[in-house]
């Protein structure tokens, strides 16, 4: 908390928002929207009030995901009304450039517009904001941090050794930026046939190996399951089915691992607070 007279610098803590958790993955397509999607879904459905950032600049996804593609409306204060969809409330760079045009734009632009997503919508009193970021290990990582202090990132991949690869950069990037990792979600881990039948497509278990050899916790697996593909395509995500539904449940037990690593840390730094 800044004290009184101090000057406004560095990155300042959202009034109203509890924990900010973004959302990476080193490699492009391996799911990272749709595990940021269903995670902010089944968190808002274990009762918490939650918000959700796409800020993935190159394939905002997250308006089809929600179901809700019109534009935000801009209050009178220049604030935007974020939409709402499943008791989750979003912004999309998306919604700000809708169809299939993409949005050029250099560094200071998108720096902007994060901060902008940040700071000038109106997010009310949440208890996580989600921020969908884009692939790979770049600008946006750093906008946000700058802007805000992250309470934590969790990081998306397949078990695949090329995913895995880009995993470790973007673990290395988080570690580079001072960001805890809260751990890490396989994504498309195995497919299960009709006839019982499991097939591992992307070598499941690889990014459990990979949490144990950083030391990081794993926070569960996703199967690669065409409804979970064919939810987001139409707006209707599988965590929607609730805890007990047996695609969404590996959803919510993750959402169960990032409160508690998110705790974790909210209480730390508490203590790091008092102590100074
Ligand atoms: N567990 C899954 N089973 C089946 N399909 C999945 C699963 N997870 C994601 N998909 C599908 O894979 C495609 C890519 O997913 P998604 O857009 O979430 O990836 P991404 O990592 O966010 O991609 P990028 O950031 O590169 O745009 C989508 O069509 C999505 O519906």
């Amino acid at each position: 908390m800044a004290q009184a007279g101090q000057a406004q610098q560095g990155p300042q803590a959202l009034p109203g928002i509890r924990a900010v958790i973004a959302v990476g993955s080193g490699k492009g397509g391996v799911g990272k929207t749709t595990v940021a999607v269903n995670l902010s879904i089944a968190l808002a459905k274990l009762g918490h009030r939650v918000g959700l950032i796409d800020a993935d600049i190159y394939g905002p996804n997250v308006p089809m995901m929600m179901g809700q593609t019109r534009q935000p409306s801009v209050t009178d204060d220049s604030m935007m009304e974020p939409l709402e969809s499943f008791g989750v409330k979003f912004i999309s760079v998306g919604l700000i450039s809708p169809g299939d045009k993409p949005l050029v734009m250099r560094g200071p632009m998108l720096h902007q517009i994060i901060r902008q997503f940040l700071q000038q919508v109106k997010w009310g009193e949440l208890d996580y904001l989600i921020v969908d970021l884009p692939p790979g290990t770049g600008d946006v990582v750093i906008s946000l941090v700058q802007t805000v202090p992250l309470t934590g990132a969790v990081v998306v991949s397949t078990g695949s050794g090329v995913a895995l690869q880009d995993a470790r950069k973007a673990l290395e990037m988080f570690h580079q930026v001072n960001v805890e990792v809260l751990g890490l979600v396989e994504n498309m881990s195995q497919m299960r046939l009709p006839n019982g039948e499991v097939i591992d497509v992307f070598g499941a278990g690889g990014t459990a190996a990979t949490a144990r050899q950083y030391n990081l916790p794993f926070l569960g697996a996703v199967d690669l399951d065409p409804a979970i593909r064919q939810g987001g395509d139409r707006g209707l995500p599988v965590a929607l089915g609730g805890p007990e539904d047996a695609r969404a449940k590996a959803y919510f037990d993750i959402a169960k691992e990032v409160i508690d690593r998110a705790e974790d840390v909210l209480e730390e730094s508490k203590d790091v607070v008092e102590i100074s």
